[in-house]
């Protein structure tokens, strides 16, 4: 998986405009189409690979969580940084960081919104491997999926599911749950007031 938004962005995550003053009729849609994005992705029973080719921030980051293997590019930036935002990553983007670095290592990037730089990724094992460019990404990916033809497809697709099966399970028992919660969240007064802060200092510093 390999996006190209812009020349510098792998995917600058959720619109942030959807979430500032929401609007009734585009939020159930806009965040049950994002817990259908992962479903498919973390839950799919090929073989995936992130070729990171630009900065990814939060929904940038948990899509390439989905994959089993990253590959970034130099000198990018990568992270959950929901709470820099005022908001709160959901148990299910949680997860996914769980399944690529240790608790304490989520722990301190989670709560401080901490975004890391391609060489830090590399060194808590957010990501596995430093590509040099986008087509250098996408051949050490090749080389990655390549393993997977001398292992049995069935033993490697039902091992992946069993691993995620907790995490996958979770959110089918609980979209509803966790669409409420997403919309009544966003809703608060206080949270409006931290996406708009944050939005300025993104106009901001384009402006400079
Ligand atoms: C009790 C609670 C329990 C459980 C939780 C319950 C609910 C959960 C609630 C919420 C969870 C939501 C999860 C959210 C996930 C997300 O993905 S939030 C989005 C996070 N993304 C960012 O922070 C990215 C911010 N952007 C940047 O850092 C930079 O723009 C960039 C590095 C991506 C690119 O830099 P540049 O190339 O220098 O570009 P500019 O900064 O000049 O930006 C150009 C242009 O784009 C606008 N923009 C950038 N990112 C976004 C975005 N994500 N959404 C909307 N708009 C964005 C930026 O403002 C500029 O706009 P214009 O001025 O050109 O209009």
């Amino acid at each position: 998986m390999s996006q190209q938004s812009s020349p510098t962005v792998f995917s600058a995550g959720l619109d942030i405009m959807e979430m500032y003053k929401p609007k009734p009729d585009r939020v159930k849609e806009f965040w049950t189409t994002l817990q259908d994005v992962w479903l498919a992705l973390y839950g799919s029973s090929f073989p995936t690979v992130a070729a990171i080719n630009g900065h990814s921030p939060a929904g940038g980051c948990l899509l390439s969580l989905c994959c089993e293997y990253r590959i970034m590019c130099p000198n990018y930036s990568i992270g959950l940084n929901e709470t820099k935002l005022g908001i709160v990553a959901p148990k299910w983007f949680m997860s996914s960081m769980l399944g690529a670095i240790p608790y304490r290592e989520a722990e301190l990037a989670l709560t401080s919104g901490r975004m890391f730089s391609t060489d830090e990724a590399l060194k808590i094992g957010l990501i596995d491997e430093v590509a040099s460019d986008k087509a250098d990404a996408i051949a050490k990916s090749e080389k990655f999926l390549s393993q997977f033809a001398k292992i049995h497809p069935i033993a490697r697709k039902l091992t992946k599911l069993n691993l995620r099966h907790s995490a996958l399970e979770w959110m089918q028992e609980n979209k509803e749950l966790d669409l409420n919660i997403f919309i009544s969240f966003v809703g608060q007064p206080i949270v409006q007031k931290s996406l708009e802060k944050y939005l300025e200092g993104l106009k901001a510093k384009q402006a400079k």
